[in-house]
């Protein structure tokens, strides 16, 4: 048998019920269906929401708050509340678990994203069980990953998973949302996430989760196009991760056979960098970058806009339009009196060690 890693997703509601307490019972169902998933072998991740479902009843508040203060006061006793649910049934399984709590920022700057790589896979090679969610209580609106679907996308591009599983309170995507549309069709299988389908997933989802459907085929798109595929529905007992993997889930699996993988710094160039500038390019340089797979040179640079470091991220615009993202080696400086001279001139010059503006290892197109 093949060996498998698997970034499990549960959601709000498969975890809690509307009053705001943790449904042990529901909880219990998803601790045997991973640890099973272990046992058969595989490399097993979960990226837990619940937090905030688990916590709210416990400050006072009626339902989920919506003040971010409020959700983040929930989100730190509801937390706790959590973990201490999850070590306590993982241990009959003699599984160790590890919380690990994200920030947008943990992804958007380089050595965070590095090293928070570095650790989990620590994790994964001494058997432990990562359990990861959004650090609530710090992260602020602006600075979200928006839900936990899209957290558990980034988190399976970031350690290269086979299959993403988001378990969820429906058994998958429908053409039309089955709550309020008796009419509505299950899709079993989508090849890629189209913006038909994306419109199809609109409305809300239930009182304790944030997202809905459309934030989960959202977060479905991100991880294929990070080359992992995806598969969104529900199951009940031990043996329904296992069958999902098996392509016997009840639900939608999306993404064809043999995504590539996207290796992190390409990843973190393409999802997570900040862009500091702009570098102009000519059309040999753009069909250089597009169609021949090479590297940037400064030859082809006419104009840059912008002020950059040596190993910053700036985009690459073309003769036709935006043309892709690169960690440039050069600062803005340097580049202004580098551009559109030929290699040959170049090299004479002993400051400069390197004459590649982007190396087309750090290169993604848009
Ligand atoms: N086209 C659709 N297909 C399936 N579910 C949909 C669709 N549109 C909206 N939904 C809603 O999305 C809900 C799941 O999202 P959500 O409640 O946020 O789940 P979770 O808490 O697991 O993240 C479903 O219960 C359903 O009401
Ligand atoms: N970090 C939040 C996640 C909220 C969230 O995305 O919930 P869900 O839509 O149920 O996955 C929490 O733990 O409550």
């Amino acid at each position: 048998m093949e060996k498998k890693r698997i970034v499990v997703k549960i959601g709000s509601s498969s975890l809690t019920d509307a009053k705001g307490q943790i449904d042990q019972e529901k909880l219990l169902d998803h601790v045997h269906a991973l640890a099973a998933l272990r046992e058969a072998g595989h490399e097993v991740l979960l990226v837990s929401s619940g937090a905030v479902a688990a916590g709210f009843s416990r400050l006072g508040y009626p339902t989920r708050p919506i003040t971010l203060k409020g959700k983040q006061a929930a989100a730190a006793v509801g937390q706790s509340l959590l973990v201490q649910s999850y070590i306590e049934q993982f241990s009959q399984f003699h599984i160790i678990p590890a919380q690990i709590l994200l920030t947008r920022n943990d992804f958007s700057k380089q050595d965070r994203y590095k090293n928070a790589y570095a650790t989990i896979t620590e994790l994964l090679e001494r058997g432990i069980l990562p359990i990861i969610n959004e650090n609530d209580t710090v992260s602020v609106e602006e600075l979200t990953f928006g839900d936990n679907d899209m957290l558990s996308a980034l988190v399976s591009g970031l350690v290269h998973a086979d299959q993403l599983i988001i378990l969820t309170d429906i058994n998958g995507l429908y053409d039309s949302n089955p709550r309020t549309n008796p009419l509505a069709q299950k899709i079993d299988y989508l090849p890629e996430v189209t913006a038909d389908m994306l419109t199809a997933a609109e409305g809300t989802g239930s009182k304790v989760g944030t997202g809905g459907m459309k934030s989960k085929l959202m977060a479905a798109k991100t991880a294929i196009s990070l080359g992992v595929k995806v598969f969104i529905g529900l199951g009940q007992g031990n043996q329904k991760l296992l069958d999902i993997i098996h392509g016997n889930g009840n639900g939608t699996y999306i993404g064809k056979e043999g995504l590539a993988s996207i290796n992190n710094s390409r990843q973190w160039i393409a999802f997570h960098s900040e862009v500091t500038g702009t570098i102009y390019v000519d059309q040999g340089a753009e069909d250089a970058l597009l169609y021949k797979g090479k590297s940037l040179l400064p030859a082809g640079v006419f104009n840059i806009k912008g002020s950059f470091q040596k190993c910053d991220v700036v985009e690459v615009v073309g003769p036709n339009g935006l043309l892709g993202k690169g960690e440039v080696l050069f600062s803005s400086e340097e580049m202004k009196k580098m551009m559109g001279k030929r290699s040959e001139e170049l090299s004479k010059d002993e400051v400069l060690s390197s004459i590649v503006v982007i190396h087309r290892n750090k290169w993604v197109k848009a």
